[in-house]
């Protein structure tokens, strides 16, 4: 097992559409010590993604080749294509200390909730106010096409019905007021495992200035 104070694991999931890159991407901006988990697809591209940067875009045969090299934290078949969280930069970023954002669905969760990493993850799942403004929410993105959409919304029970294995649950009705939520959240979780930036040190010159104490009073 890994020392929990060095790095917490941070899963947003929700359906698609509810606002979880969304607010991936507030936290980051956010906080800039925070590792985003860049996953690996095989999804195309959609206008303005970059590769490397929100996904790896890769062949199916090279998704199943990482796979099979077990080099996938987790992996899923989503909406009729492969997505995986590649396990190095996780563990990298624990051992560094650094926290790090994931976006996967409740599969993912799941099997990073159990997996050996499990005493690192806070997991939080987002809800939206409604069924008809998450249809809404994918129609103004304007993303996907009308087939894809559809498709997203007839799974998108499926993933809502997973809401109760998470840490937290939000509802983003207003964007602000839940990326408020969300920082209180990671905010409370950090102070919980004593995982300030720069505690150890501040803790370390209490102890100093305590035996300057005991010294002149002795
Ligand atoms: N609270 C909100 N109110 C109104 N619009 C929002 C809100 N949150 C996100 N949106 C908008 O809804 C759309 C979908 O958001 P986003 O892409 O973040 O969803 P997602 O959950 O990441 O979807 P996917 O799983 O398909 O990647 C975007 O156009 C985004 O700007
Ligand atoms: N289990 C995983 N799910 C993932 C990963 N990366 C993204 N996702 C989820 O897929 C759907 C669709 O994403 P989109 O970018 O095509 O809209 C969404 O629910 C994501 O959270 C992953 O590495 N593993």
């Amino acid at each position: 097992m890994t020392d929990t104070r060095r790095g917490l694991l941070v899963i947003l999931s929700s359906p698609s559409g509810a606002g979880k890159s969304t607010l991936a991407r507030r936290m980051m901006d956010w906080d800039t010590s925070l590792r985003f988990s860049v996953s690996a697809t095989t999804r195309s591209p959609r206008a303005g993604e970059v590769d490397g940067e929100h996904y790896h875009f890769v062949e199916e045969s090279d998704f199943k080749t990482m796979v099979a090299q077990g080099e996938m934290l987790e992996h899923a078949h989503v909406f009729g294509n492969f997505y995986g969280s590649p396990a190095a930069p996780v563990r990298e970023a624990i051992e560094a200390g650094r926290d790090v954002l994931f976006d996967v669905d409740w599969q993912g969760a799941q099997q990073i909730s159990n997996s050996s990493l499990r005493d690192h993850v806070l997991s939080i799942f987002v809800l939206p106010p409604s069924i008809r403004e998450l249809r809404r929410r994918l129609e103004t993105r304007g993303q996907d096409s009308d087939e894809v959409i559809s498709k997203r919304m007839q799974k998108s029970w499926d993933e809502i019905s997973h809401w109760d294995g998470y840490d937290y649950v939000l509802v983003n009705d207003d964007l602000d007021a839940s990326f408020e939520k969300l920082k209180v959240i990671v905010t409370a979780e950090r102070m919980r495992r004593a995982q300030q930036p720069g505690l150890v040190t501040f803790v370390r010159s209490l102890q100093t200035e305590f035996q300057e104490f005991e010294d002149r009073d002795a």
